[in-house]
């Protein structure tokens, strides 16, 4: 299972059974905070790459962040993911 499944899953755990203290409770609960992280998390990351410092560490942060706002907005990653899939040509 590749670590994309791992943080689906684990978004959906935390969902059904939300655990005290929780930094991805707390994001899967707060569209609003969900969505100024994923805005600050790209804004690192570019910031990152420009600098050519801590790129894997920022593209990490936004991939674990874009995946709870998808989570967060009810957005199934499987859905995106057969969506490019489609796009194959
Ligand atoms: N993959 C992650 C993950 N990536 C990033 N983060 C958190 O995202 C936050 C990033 O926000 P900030 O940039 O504001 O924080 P920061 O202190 O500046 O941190 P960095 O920029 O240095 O990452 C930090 O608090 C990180 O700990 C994550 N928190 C949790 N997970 C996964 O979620 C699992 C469950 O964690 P809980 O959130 O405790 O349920 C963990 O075992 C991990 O697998």
């Amino acid at each position: 299972m590749n670590i994309f499944d791992d943080l689906i899953k684990l978004a959906r755990e935390r969902k059904s059974e939300p655990v005290e203290g929780s930094y991805t409770n707390k994001l899967l609960s707060d569209k609003s905070l969900s969505k100024a992280k994923v805005l600050e998390e790209i804004d690192e990351l570019i910031e990152a790459v420009e600098k050519d410092t801590n790129k894997i560490h920022e593209a990490a942060d936004v991939f674990y962040h874009l995946i709870m706002y998808l989570e967060a907005n009810n957005i199934k990653v499987e859905d995106v993911m057969a969506e490019l899939d489609k796009r194959k040509k």
